[in-house]
């Protein structure tokens, strides 16, 4: 395996992201490390069993995480981050992920469901992610995503008419969506989301303020938006000044938002380091962090019995914190 350093230290180093520059700059980081779990299959199923023991170190109760099972796999012609082409498939990649988070969930006493991811630069996976999503809906698989760098369908403004159609379909059979729009994108690529993907959910949304129209419709029609205040500044996707980010708006005008972490290994830190930011540089009150991780429980993609179960559980360690604090 090649790896940059000659130490865990000076390979985190290089993986993670201190600097502020662009999501193209932010993604090719992913080159680095994806090569040396790419197609091992134990590699894969141990990330997931550790994913689970690090959202429990840091007080997560549930948690959607989403990966693309394509770039792990190497099954196929040209693969991704694989020097050389395997055996290990997409759907050997969910299984293994499937098994570590079902382990891990039982030792770290946690909920973690997934989201599989289509990548804007491959439209010719996309079919067979919707088909993953829906074999496994019963397993842990809730919803479809699309991720990658937004700017590479600048061209046209216009996301590939297979992920469109894809979309469509997801919809039409019930599975729930998110799509990341509107992270380095323009406001165009959001009303693509909301209204021809029928996105309940966006990953980040931040450029939906360029367009007020655009973001009194999607408001008034409840859309999520998955903001990650850490990336958002490292990939250059807000302005440099924190106190104009636009999650202060969002909390101003009671957008349904959340705070999540976006690749915790490139920004080194997790949920925790999010809320500092929220707090220390950006300016957002407890009162509204905590208003942020009801709307997140409300936007799960849960069955509504669970969601509410989550709700209340949220509610009720929000209330026992507030009476200890007073005591
Ligand atoms: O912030 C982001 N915007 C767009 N794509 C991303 C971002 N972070 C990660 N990925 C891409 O989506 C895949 C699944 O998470 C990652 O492997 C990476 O290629």
């Amino acid at each position: 395996m090649s790896l940059p350093g000659s130490s865990v230290e000076e390979l985190q180093e290089h993986l993670t992201i201190t600097d502020r520059g662009s999501l193209t700059e932010f993604l090719a980081v992913f080159a680095i490390h994806m090569p040396v779990i790419c197609g091992d299959l134990e590699a894969i199923e141990r990330v997931a069993y550790e994913f689970c023991e690090d959202c429990s170190n840091d007080n997560i109760i549930y948690c959607e995480a989403r990966y693309c099972p394509h770039l792990l796999a190497n099954d196929m012609e040209n693969p991704f981050y694989a020097d050389t082409k395997g055996n290990v498939s997409p759907l050997e990649v969910v299984k293994a992920v499937n098994r570590g988070l079902k382990k891990g969930c039982v030792d770290f006493n946690i909920k973690v469901k997934t989201i599989l991811c289509c990548m804007r630069e491959r439209p010719e996976w996309a079919q067979e992610i919707l088909d993953l999503c829906l074999k496994f809906k019963d397993q842990g698989v809730v919803a479809i995503d699309l991720a990658g760098d937004e700017n590479l369908d600048l061209k046209d403004i216009k996301s590939h008419d297979e992920h469109l159609r894809v979309f469509q379909e997801a919809e039409w059979l019930g599975l729930s969506r998110t799509v990341h729009a509107g992270e380095n994108g323009p406001a165009e690529i959001v009303r693509e989301a909301v209204y021809d993907m029928h996105a309940q959910r966006l990953g980040h949304g931040y450029h939906v303020l360029d367009d007020e129209t655009l973001y009194k419709a999607v408001r008034e029609k409840g859309v999520h938006f998955e903001a990650c205040p850490v990336s958002s500044h490292m990939t250059g996707s807000v302005s440099t000044d924190w106190t104009k980010h636009p999650i202060l708006r969002f909390a101003r005008d009671g957008v349904n938002f959340s705070v999540n972490t976006d690749d915790p290994l490139l920004i080194g830190g997790f949920l925790s380091s999010e809320y500092e930011t929220c707090t220390e540089k950006i300016g957002l009150s407890l009162e509204q962090i905590r208003n942020a991780n009801l709307n997140a429980a409300r936007a799960t993609f849960l069955p509504e019995d669970e969601k509410q179960s989550l709700l209340k559980q949220l509610q009720e360690d929000y209330e026992k914190s507030d009476s200890s604090q007073g005591d």
